[in-house]
């Protein structure tokens, strides 16, 4: 970036698929979800070398395109300071998630990472005390189908059984990059994590896919704690058809 150059280029374009105009209108959309109120929860979009994300503790409904960070991917220095491309000229800090949407750039080599506060998601990590959030047959709107092996790689068949693991909230955001990280390497399958009394973070390759995976994650919660509640299984043998006496 040259001295006279704030950087506001990368973020202002008449494009509605510049990252800087769809962040604004995806969390938009997410707050009428539930899912980013409060100034919690958002959404990064990596397009090659270049990340947007929104700022940190503000209204995310009322985020606008020159509020946008961008950062370089890979960071030439990991291990200190964060480097930017763009940073607003405002008083704004890059989202607290940063490091745990980097977890997926790495790991999953994703284009996208999105982090809801959803009811649905923090009542599964109630529901399920274990480790684990799994539920199985699930043929409503592919919901099940919807989902990627890893978040990535091929889409579920309405046989398998879907996995969500559950990490442990911590208040220290670095403690929660190590456990999402540690998850995602004993979990190479899962499309999400799942933070215990917080909220969940799903990943795609690209923010349509992570966009429609949080939508079938998000369904999949809700319908499980739903099922867990009527006291209905939320997981079938590859025989049974589904049908349950109630
Ligand atoms: C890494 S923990 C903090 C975040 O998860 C926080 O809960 C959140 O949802 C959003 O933080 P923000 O910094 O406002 O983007
Ligand atoms: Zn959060």
């Amino acid at each position: 970036m040259s001295p006279s150059d704030n950087g506001d280029a990368l973020v202002i374009s008449s494009d509605p698929y510049h990252p800087a105009n769809l962040i604004p209108e995806l969390c938009r959309g997410f707050y009428q979800l539930g899912w980013v109120t409060g100034t919690g929860g958002g959404i990064t979009i990596r397009l090659g070398e270049k990340v947007y994300i929104a700022p940190s503790g503000v209204q995310k409904e009322r985020i606008e395109p020159i509020h946008i960070f961008v950062l370089p991917y890979p960071q030439p220095y990991p291990e200190t300071d964060r480097v930017f491309l763009r940073r607003p000229s405002l008083n704004l800090k890059e989202s607290a998630c940063t490091p745990l949407f980097w977890n997926a750039f790495e790991l999953r080599d994703a284009g996208s990472c999105i982090h809801t506060h959803s009811q649905h998601a923090v009542m599964a990590t109630l529901l399920w005390p274990s480790g684990e959030f799994k539920i199985s047959h699930q043929e409503v709107n592919q919901m099940i189908k919807g989902v990627r092996v890893g978040g990535t790689g091929r889409a579920l068949s309405y046989l398998d059984t879907l996995v969500v693991p559950i990490i442990e909230n911590t208040p220290n955001e670095e403690d929660l990059k190590d456990s999402m990280h540690a998850a995602m390497v004993k979990y190479p399958d899962a499309a999400g994590i799942l933070v215990r009394r917080h909220g969940v973070y799903v990943w795609g390759n690209d923010w349509e896919k992570a966009k429609a995976q949080t939508e079938c994650l998000d369904y999949l919660f809700e319908i499980g704690v739903k099922m867990k509640l009527a006291g209905l299984p939320t997981e079938l043998s590859g025989e049974q058809n589904g049908n349950v006496a109630i």
